[in-house]
């Protein structure tokens, strides 16, 4: 796959998933380049009284820039959120976090009743790999990477917009369900990219013949 036909496949899957917000709807918007091509095609719509809650202030200034109504993330429920994504399995495990936005991205998805993951036909894998995205606390972050000796700091340290030091994880991905339960007992660990099948209500995936909807069961 050439970048280009990549490109066009991130914009196809953000497209179809635009199609599914509707006028009066409260909706996430995850971070990312895939993201980017959701915000225009939202703006294109021209809904009506649509809320948004953002994952990152790249999202937000994007977003606003296109005229969406971005307000702060102060609603108990979402009708839906959108948002891409690192890989993603035949299972429906991703890992997210690339952008290192990946706690706020956990945060909106969990609060909406459909999350909807869109990506290109480079991020399915047969099985989840290294490295894994992590957010840790700057407070006490040397004994936290003591816990974790296969974590090392992404180049140039960069915090998340809530403080937290971005971090990504080396080691094989065996079973994800216990990775993900040890890292959420690891004191220092804000969170992970590891977001679970039982989060996930939609895959669109764009391909070279289309966009594939996978309808997965989430909760
Ligand atoms: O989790 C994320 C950011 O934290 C992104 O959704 C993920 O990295 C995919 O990004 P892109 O659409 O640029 O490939």
């Amino acid at each position: 796959m050439t970048a280009s036909e990549i490109e066009a496949q991130k914009r196809a899957a953000a497209e179809a998933a635009a199609l599914l917000v509707e006028d009066g709807m409260k909706v996430g918007l995850g971070t990312g380049s895939t993201v980017a091509y959701l915000l225009p095609a939202l703006a294109e719509r021209a809904l009506r009284e649509v809320r948004y809650v953002s994952t990152s202030p790249r999202t937000e200034e994007a977003a606003r820039a296109l005229g969406l109504a971005v307000e702060p993330f102060a609603l108990a429920e979402l009708d839906i959120a959108i948002d891409g994504t690192d890989q993603v399995t035949p299972g429906n495990w991703l890992i997210k976090g690339g952008g290192g936005a990946h706690t706020r991205e956990r945060l909106v998805a969990a609060a909406a009743r459909r999350f909807v993951v869109i990506a290109s036909a480079d991020k399915p894998v047969q099985r989840l790999r290294a490295p894994l995205p992590l957010e840790l606390h700057a407070f006490g972050l040397e004994a936290t990477l003591a816990r974790l000796p296969e974590a090392t700091l992404r180049a140039g340290t960069p915090r998340s917009p809530d403080g937290g030091v971005i971090a990504d994880l080396h080691e094989p991905i065996d079973d994800p369900a216990a990775l993900a339960a040890r890292l959420d007992a690891t004191p220092g660990v804000v969170d992970h990219g590891l977001f679970p099948p039982s989060m996930v209500h939609d895959v669109l995936i764009a391909g070279t013949t289309g966009v594939e909807h996978r309808r997965t069961q989430g909760d």
